[in-house]
């Protein structure tokens, strides 16, 4: 975010409204500006006005769920900075973002642009007013890119990859792959095995990529040896997932018409210190409770393994990001930033002078949990291991769920040759549907058609069928080999508006 991107990497993620004005010539600006306030939000991270200024330009440059961020951040510091005005002892600092002790406490630094540029001999009521009207303009901002949909302090935004995602973050490189393949090898060795069943693999579909991603970079679990009917594979002990159980104090406002889970520690782990206990998140996220504590499960273990970058911590640099959605994903502002950023600050990280903590970060990994976690209404779990298994509508291996709702017994459930992909079924309620039905269900999961060999093979069938019904070809196709391609998929699509663009 501090570098400029090409403009060619640039895609926003509310599509375009009557009404917008058009980018394309302001874009390498627009950009440019994004880069040197982000330097600027550097320099002075307790300056509401840089976060202002950033909300202002994320939001022109139609990335509302971060402008909301930024503006949140500029309403906590004005809050901050009004709610001490006018006590003795303390004056506003440097670029007066902060308070510090009036004695003795000259600032340093440079000066540009934003609160310091003002009279440094203002008094109490001017600054009072200014960072007051600072207050009203941010909370307009914050307001103004939520739509208030589906509830007030709620919009809605598409999933698309942030161009100033390091290289590093958006694919999975071979040490991870490495590291993943360990942890195989021991859940299977645990068995008393010397040497694993199964190992991670790249191409999973073949050598055409999916979801815009290259297919190196798509992954599947494939068994080491031949494997038999029944032979029990691993468990997978997730330690990322919440559930939608009862908040603190006995609070049953997550319960969901008394149907949550009873178990009131579930989103702690035992080896958890007590200060970070988790269920006050139940009881101010609501229906996004099982979400928000996932996430921030994944926080705390950034912070407990000592992890610099959450999106080098391998519990989630391992999972798939999906950028294909075309459904708007909700943003909540309790839920995405209210109480994201006060568990962050418990944990002891600054959430305005620590960019590796930024908005956009939050919502990857978000986005990452969300399309590879196992989930019901109640829980929400990542399982670090199984959420590399691929979807099959005719799979290998099954799973099941411990009685603690988090461990997951993964066995095989028929035989299986050496250098098979081993796949699971997501679905379990689709089985026995036709093709499409299957297909329409399984977006929910893939967000892409099926690719598995059942749904290759029977869309293969109807290709074939299709072309004797219309003597030998329509549009020429063939309906030929469909394995690990997508080019038999001609059939008509509905169009979303943001297909458009
Ligand atoms: C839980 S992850 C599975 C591991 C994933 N392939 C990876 O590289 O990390 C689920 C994602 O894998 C892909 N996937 C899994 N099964 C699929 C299938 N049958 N057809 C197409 N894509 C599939 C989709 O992108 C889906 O969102």
């Amino acid at each position: 975010m501090d570098t400029p991107f090409a403009t060619t990497d640039w895609q926003p993620t509310r599509p375009p409204e009557p009404g917008d004005i058009d980018l394309t010539d302001r874009l390498p600006a627009l950009i440019s500006t994004l880069a040197a306030q982000t330097k600027a939000i550097y320099r002075h991270p307790y300056d509401p006005q840089c976060w202002l200024q950033r909300a202002k330009t994320l939001a022109e440059l139609r990335y509302p769920e971060l402008a909301v961020g930024d503006a949140h951040k500029a309403l906590l510091l004005c809050r901050t900075l009004l709610s001490r005005m006018g006590e003795g002892g303390w004056k506003l600092g440097y670029r007066k973002g902060f308070w510090m002790l009036e004695d003795g406490c000259e600032g340093v630094g440079e000066k540009t642009g934003g609160l310091e540029s003002k009279d440094e001999d203002e008094g109490v009521a001017e600054q009072e007013r200014r960072i007051t009207d600072l207050q009203s303009e941010a909370w307009r901002v914050e307001v103004g890119n939520l739509c208030k949909f589906p509830e007030a302090e709620e919009g809605r935004y598409l999933l698309r990859r942030y161009p100033w995602m390091r290289a590093e973050h958006r694919v999975r490189g071979d040490a991870l792959l490495a590291l993943l393949n360990e942890e195989f090898a021991a859940r299977t060795s645990l068995r008393g095995r010397r040497s694993p069943l199964c190992e991670v693999r790249r191409h999973a579909f073949g050598l055409s990529g999916a979801d815009g991603r290259e297919s190196h970079d798509v992954l599947g679990v494939f068994a080491l040896e031949d494997l038999q009917d029944g032979a029990f594979l691993m468990v997978d002990r997730s330690k990322t997932w919440g559930c939608i159980g009862p908040g603190l104090g006995g609070s049953v406002v997550n319960l969901r018409g008394g149907e949550g889970c009873a178990n009131p520690l579930h989103p702690n782990m035992p080896s958890d210190d007590a200060a970070d206990d988790l269920r006050w998140v139940r009881g101010r996220a609501g229906v996004y409770a099982a979400d928000v504590i996932t996430l921030c499960r994944f926080l705390l273990c950034c912070k407990k393994d000592g992890v610099v970058h959450p999106l080098n911590h391998p519990l989630i640099a391992r999972l798939t990001p999906l950028y294909r959605r075309k459904k708007g994903r909700v943003v909540s502002l309790e839920a995405d930033f209210a109480i994201p950023v006060a568990w962050l600050q418990h944990l002891g990280i600054d959430v305005f002078a620590n960019p590796n903590y930024d908005t956009w970060v939050l919502f990857e990994i978000k986005a990452r949990e969300n399309n590879n976690s196992w989930s019901d209404p109640l829980h929400h779990c990542v399982s670090p291991l199984f959420s590399l298994f691929n979807h099959s509508c005719e799979p290998n291996v099954t799973w099941n769920t411990g009685k603690d709702c988090i461990a997951l017994g993964i066995a095989l459930q028929r035989d299986v040759k050496a250098g098979e992909q081993l796949f699971v079924f997501y679905d379990q309620y689709v089985e026995d549907q036709p093709l499409e039905a299957r297909r329409d269900r399984m977006w929910r999961w893939l967000e892409d058609d099926c690719r598995c060999s059942r749904c290759v093979r029977e869309a293969a069938i109807k290709a074939a069928q299709s072309n004797a019904e219309w003597g030998g070809g329509v549009n020429g196709s063939s309906g030929g080999d469909e394995k690990g391609s997508l080019d038999w998929d001609t059939a008509e699509k509905p169009v979303f508006p943001e297909d458009l663009w």
